[in-house]
């Protein structure tokens, strides 16, 4: 049977994620269950939503968590699109908790345990789904198999025809959803609830990579992966400060004597919230604003050193280094050839990297609007950020 639902370049079919993280992960043991341990600097659940919130398909995701998991959700970054159901005792019935909470035409099951699936395995699911009701990915058996007992061979088993079943699999969510309410009971994943039903099911190629953590030692091995996959990120920021009373103005953690200073809620220091924000925006981790917000008096008069110590921490703790940052300050006073020095040497101090790495200029805006009429300072930066491999 071939898909029901057909591609159509104006209404493009939606694609929603199930990530079913509810299980108890009794065989990898440890204080959580294996999805809330920390691996690479993350929940191993916060690295698999992380690949399925940047895949460019996918428009809606739902992260099912045991109900007495439910405090740890806080834990995690949360893409806009996702939302959160309630799982089961059974991995069918957490399945069945994410189907009822979607609407998308199609739909992938992945298991949250695994949390280094390459997104080109994701591609290949999807690609599969434009002609089939259901796909799935899948590695041949290479090893000979044997049957066993008591520690004794007792016969070989063909491999020909024998895969390993991975996630994520994936169906036209009306099919699976019907197949569940009726075949569900004892299946070890959704092909085998789809095939009871009478679906037919497309393997496409799996991915060594795609490992499910099951086994204390199944830890080391996926943050090895994790660690090893290449990540490079570009951020950019953007901000601005008006000017009033002062002497002073702080920028990039210089205090430059002038006729007037700069307001804001802290130090007003332009180029640091910029990069501050640049930093943010590379790890997907929201804005200055957001972490620090400026209804808190506890950051009126501070020094804006705080928040860029607090991104660049966020970015070590979630396994990047800052390779590169360039920050422009767009004024006409002060002048800001004398000081770029100084600035430099400040910003290389709190991003922990060598000044080369570390370009402050600036630019008039030929005295057009508020910087040239003088009324602020807007400020702009790039920072690069690198995880892995090229690390
Ligand atoms: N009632 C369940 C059982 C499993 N899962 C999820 O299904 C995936 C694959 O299951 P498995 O590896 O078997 O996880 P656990 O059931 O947690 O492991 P164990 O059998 O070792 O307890 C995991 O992401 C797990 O969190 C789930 O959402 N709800
Ligand atoms: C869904 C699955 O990951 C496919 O390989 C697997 O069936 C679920 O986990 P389990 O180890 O079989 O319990």
């Amino acid at each position: 049977m071939q898909s029901e639902i057909q591609s159509d370049m104006q209404n493009p079919p939606t694609v929603a994620a199930i990530i079913v993280a509810a299980g108890r992960g009794q065989r990898a043991g440890g204080g959580v269950p294996k999805q809330w341990h920390h691996i690479a600097g993350q929940s191993v659940v916060q690295h698999t939503l992380d690949i399925f919130a940047s895949h460019p398909r996918i428009t809606e995701i739902v992260l099912v968590v045991a109900a007495q998991d439910r405090t740890l959700v806080d834990t995690l970054t949360l893409p806009p699109h996702a939302s959160i159901a309630i799982g089961g005792a059974e991995r069918s019935l957490s399945v069945l908790s994410g189907l009822n909470a979607i609407q998308a035409d199609y739909v992938l099951i992945h298991d949250a345990a695994r949390c280094c699936v390459p997104p080109d395995v994701i591609d290949r699911v999807l690609n599969a789904l434009q002609t089939a009701q259901a796909a799935a990915p899948a590695l041949p058996v290479t090893d000979a198999l044997w049957t066993g007992e008591h520690g004794q061979v007792t016969g070989v088993q063909d491999r020909n025809c024998l895969y390993r079943a991975q996630t994520p699999q994936g169906f036209v969510r009306q099919l699976i959803l019907d197949a569940h309410g009726t075949h569900a009971e004892g299946s070890a994943d959704d092909v085998e609830v789809a095939r009871r039903a009478g679906m037919d099911v497309t393997i496409v190629q799996g991915d060594a990579r795609n490992l499910k953590i099951t086994t204390p030692a199944d830890f080391a091995r996926a943050a090895k992966l994790l660690e090893t996959r290449m990540d490079i990120r570009t951020g950019n920021g953007f901000d601005v400060h008006r000017f009033g009373a002062g002497d002073h103005v702080m920028l990039c953690g210089v205090k430059i004597p002038h006729s007037r200073g700069l307001q804001g809620h802290s130090d007003a220091d332009v180029g640091m919230h910029t990069v501050t924000d640049a930093i943010y925006g590379a790890l997907c981790r929201g804005d200055i604003g957001q972490h620090f917000p400026p209804s808190d008096p506890q950051w009126k008069g501070a020094a804006s050193d705080i928040f860029l110590n607090h991104a660049c921490a966020l970015a070590r703790e979630m396994g990047f280094e800052i390779n590169h940052m360039d920050c422009t300050l767009i004024c006409e006073f002060p002048k800001i050839g004398p000081v770029a020095a100084a600035m430099r040497t400040r910003m290389a101090q709190i991003l922990g990297i060598d000044i080369d790495r570390v370009s402050v200029k600036a630019t008039t805006s030929e005295r057009l609007g508020f910087t040239g009429r003088g009324e602020g300072i807007a400020a702009m930066a790039t920072v690069t950020l690198i995880k892995g491999a090229a690390s």
